[in-house]
């Protein structure tokens, strides 16, 4: 099988969610002990947790799992981040180490965390905690011409894959994603852009702390990019135009967690740029996504919406890492428990 006929494996493999199991998890929260429609957004998420697994009372999931897809972007070169391109590969050090927000929030929700270098450009120094699945020393610069070759985002959509399919192995049973790489907004504007029709003002932003000429200069290179897309271009032609490494692994992470029905939670902007990439090759992968939070980049609410997803925290976050995510994780444990140990209304024993 070559690689191209894998990741076509991957999308063949995600499946519908089961909506007669989501029916039955509405019937069952109108028939606890509690006034219908009082656990508001949580009983949505109950509903479509149960539709993910299929079962009327879906399992809580006890074991989750960060992967931090990381990558550096040839972008970076044209001034779109006040930040140096080697604090990506700094901070891939310091997640693995157990160091970083991420880290902290993860212990926080008893979450694991597999770091995965998919380009970093300065290969970091191996260590416990870090998989290195490097596809390239970071894209090519997306102004100019397209960021990676067919191959390169191929490959990079198959070392997410493979990642998260270990995970899912060992045990995790709700994949929590997240990214890091300098410059990853930008090129996250542009793959909003593409997928969704809105403008370049309209999804980008001041990522890790752009100044206003940064902004602007952001906005030119998003319109130019996308406009320079042949239309009708396929989901990986537009990945490989305009988006990053990470976001190819995300995508690979995001149809394993479909194909096997486990819940996936996206964090900010990043994730949401390879959300929509995701749902674009599998439609149904969107039934497995539960938005861990709205981002501060206006990216995100276009990417949601075009999702129809709603966030479950607005928290003013714009880190990624997953942290967004990782915050979220109660909650989505929260409305699988209350779904599962809530008393029914009729065992009421009034008087
Ligand atoms: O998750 C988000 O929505 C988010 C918003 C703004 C910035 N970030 C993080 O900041 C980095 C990208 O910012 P920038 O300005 O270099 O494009 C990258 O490492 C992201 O994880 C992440
Ligand atoms: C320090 C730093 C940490 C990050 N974590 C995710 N993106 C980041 C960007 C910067 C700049």
């Amino acid at each position: 099988m070559t690689a191209a006929d894998r990741v076509r494996a991957l999308v063949d493999a995600v499946g519908e969610v089961d909506e007669g199991a989501r029916a039955g998890a509405v019937a069952r929260w109108d028939a606890l002990a509690k006034p219908p429609g009082s656990l508001g957004r949580v009983e949505a998420v109950g509903a479509r947790l149960a539709a993910m697994a299929g079962e009327e009372v879906p399992p809580v999931p006890a074991s989750p799992g960060l992967i931090v897809c990381a990558a550096d972007h040839g972008v970076h070169a044209q001034g779109v981040t006040p930040w140096p391109q080697a604090i990506t590969t700094a901070m891939v050090e310091v997640i693995a180490d157990g160091k970083a927000s991420c880290s902290a929030l993860a212990r926080t929700v008893g979450a694991s965390v597999v770091t995965l270098d998919v380009g970093c450009a300065v290969e970091p120094r191996p260590r416990e905690g870090l998989t290195s699945a490097r596809v390239a020393a970071g894209t090519a610069d997306l102004s100019v011409g397209p960021a990676m070759t067919a191959d390169e985002v191929v490959l990079a959509v198959l070392a997410g894959a493979t990642a998260a399919g270990q995970m899912l192995d060992d045990g995790v049973d709700l994949l929590v994603l997240g990214d890091m790489g300098l410059s990853n907004t930008t090129a996250s504007a542009a793959l909003i852009a593409a997928f969704t029709g809105a403008s370049a003002e309209e999804v980008t932003g001041a990522g890790a702390g752009a100044d206003a000429d940064t902004l602007a200069r952001k906005q030119s290179i998003v319109r130019g990019a996308v406009g320079r897309l042949p239309s009708g271009a396929a989901p990986l032609e537009v990945l490989a135009a305009v988006g990053g490494l990470e976001h190819a692994a995300l995508v690979g992470a995001i149809l394993v967690g479909a194909g096997r029905r486990v819940p996936v939670l996206l964090d900010g902007v990043i994730t949401d740029a390879a959300a929509l990439c995701a749902a674009a090759l599998a439609p149904a992968c969107v039934g497995y996504m539960i938005a861990g939070h709205l981002s501060t980049e206006p990216g995100a609410g276009v990417a949601l919406r075009h999702l129809e997803l709603d966030a479950l925290l607005d928290l003013d976050l714009r880190l990624g890492e997953g942290t967004g995510a990782l915050l979220a994780v109660p909650i989505v444990q929260a409305a699988a428990r209350a779904l599962a140990e809530t008393a029914l209304i009729s065992e009421l024993t009034p008087g």
